[in-house]
């Protein structure tokens, strides 16, 4: 039985009885090219079978690597973008809350984890040395291409800033998460012996969270990765047969492709919990580098509510209406607080007495979802019992298998992102990348004419 309870229920208003069956035959047709391999980027199926075929002695290697992190060093730089950060990113703030890094040590279940490389800020990496100060750290340079500018720059600083507190003994806190053999980073990893771990060449970036790119992070914060891992291998076997009555993660992606062809271009992925903010970052790249190619694609984007009620809310009620809304709601989050008497009463809020939070947020979304529905915005709900190891795996497989089902459903391949390099060509050209004086040339002449 599914871990995850699916509610299309509001969606009902806008899409006809018959419209879901209608599209079996095409969800069919996607199932088979998923799973048979008969379909685009097929090469990059590793992630289907990852949660339960995974390499158990480098997972392994991964944990003592973790506990050494936990004995020699008070916080971890994990050094990645796109792929490479946001993984470990949202599964660290979602286990642990957003505050993980304030706590005291002794609320924590493993170090300080900060990320660098995930942008081209130097004000950023300025703060985070100054977060830093004389403690002692290590480093988790992540990157399947090996080549990406952001995080080579970053790791540059970094390590010279290891070299000079360490000596030689900083390569033994420099761990190095790419690929098997290619890239600048292997090269690096193999020549200074850093300890490495390997990014499968058949799992892209975006779904490679369940890949020592997540793992070695989340496990030096203390976290069950056995758990994480459970709970995405059950979700393999509870998302596997093609039938809609009986898939929720199809039958989403049925859904998505159904509001899509009507004008719903736009899709935001909500929580009521803080603690999922970075999900939806994760969200975002997995659905909008999968999706958005040809000219075509559900925008991905995101909310973060009741705070946003306040700012995006009045826009989602009556704006142009594109937008269909996507809740990961938390059944029973980690905690609860119960709103006190107050003798005067001034704010008026008695009535709320001895109700929790919890049960006003649910009161929340439950209005939200009813007013949102009544002006115009189709709205489902993916929510998962608890904030847990094993339901964060389950819901990260059941958006995996869903967006690739999507992605076909669409006639695209949800594998690759070729779209994402026509910046970075011009940044190398303008910045006087050898091998790129051409077209430097040319667009420099634009720029200036
Ligand atoms: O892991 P890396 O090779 O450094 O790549 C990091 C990220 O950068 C790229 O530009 C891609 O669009 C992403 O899919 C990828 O996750």
């Amino acid at each position: 039985m599914s871990h995850i309870k699916f509610d299309d229920s509001k969606v009902k208003k806008f899409v006809h009885d018959n419209e879901v069956p209608e599209m079996q035959a095409m969800v069919d047709a996607a199932n088979t090219e998923l799973r048979e391999g008969t379909g685009a980027g097929a090469d990059f199926r590793g992630w289907i079978n990852l949660p339960t075929d995974y390499n158990k002695a480098e997972f392994a290697r991964i944990k003592k690597a973790a506990e050494k992190i936990r004995k020699d060093s008070d916080v971890l730089v994990v050094i990645g973008i796109g792929g490479s950060y946001l993984g470990a990113k949202m599964a660290i703030d979602f286990l642990n809350g957003s505050y993980y890094n304030s706590k005291p040590k002794e609320n924590r279940r493993g170090v300080q984890v900060v990320f660098a490389g995930n942008s081209l800020s130097a004000s950023y990496l300025n703060e985070l040395e100054e977060f830093l100060g004389d403690r002692d750290f290590s480093v988790n340079v992540i990157s399947k291409s090996g080549t990406t500018t952001e995080p080579s720059i970053a790791f540059r600083i970094f390590k010279d800033k290891l070299i000079k507190k360490y000596g030689k003994d900083a390569n033994q806190r420099i761990y190095a998460t790419t690929d098997a053999k290619r890239g600048a980073l292997r090269k690096e990893a193999d020549a200074n012996g850093y300890e490495s771990f390997i990014i499968p060449d058949d799992v892209g970036g975006r779904y490679s969270v369940l890949t020592p790119v997540g793992l070695l992070p989340i496990a030096a914060t203390g976290a069950d990765l056995d758990q994480l891992m459970q709970g995405a291998a059950d979700a393999a076997k509870d998302y596997v047969s093609s039938d809609l009555e009986k898939n929720d993660a199809y039958r989403y992606a049925a859904l998505r492709n159904i509001l899509y062809r009507k004008g719903y271009v736009t899709e935001l992925v909500e929580n009521y919990e803080p603690n999922l903010r970075m999900f939806s970052e994760w969200w975002k790249q997995l659905m909008g580098e999968s999706e958005g190619k040809d000219q075509k694609g559900i925008y991905p984007s995101s909310a973060n509510f009741t705070t946003d009620l306040h700012s995006l809310g009045q826009y989602i009620q009556e704006g142009l209406r594109n937008l269909f809304e996507t809740v990961v709601k938390v059944q029973n989050p980690p905690y609860n607080v119960e709103i006190p008497m107050d003798k005067e009463n001034l704010d008026g809020l008695n009535y709320l007495k001895g109700q929790s939070m919890n049960e006003v947020n649910d009161k929340a979304y439950e209005g939200v979802v009813l007013a949102h529905n009544d002006g115009g915005v189709p709205v489902m709900t993916v929510e998962i019992p608890d904030e847990s190891e094993y339901s964060l795996g389950y819901l990260i497989y059941f958006f995996e298998v869903a967006v690739a089902i999507s992605g076909y459903l669409n006639g695209i391949n949800p594998f690759n992102q070729p779209g994402v390099e026509a910046y970075k060509k011009n940044m190398f050209a303008l910045l006087g990348k050898p091998g790129f004086e051409e077209l430097g040339k040319k667009l420099n002449k634009e720029l200036h004419e």
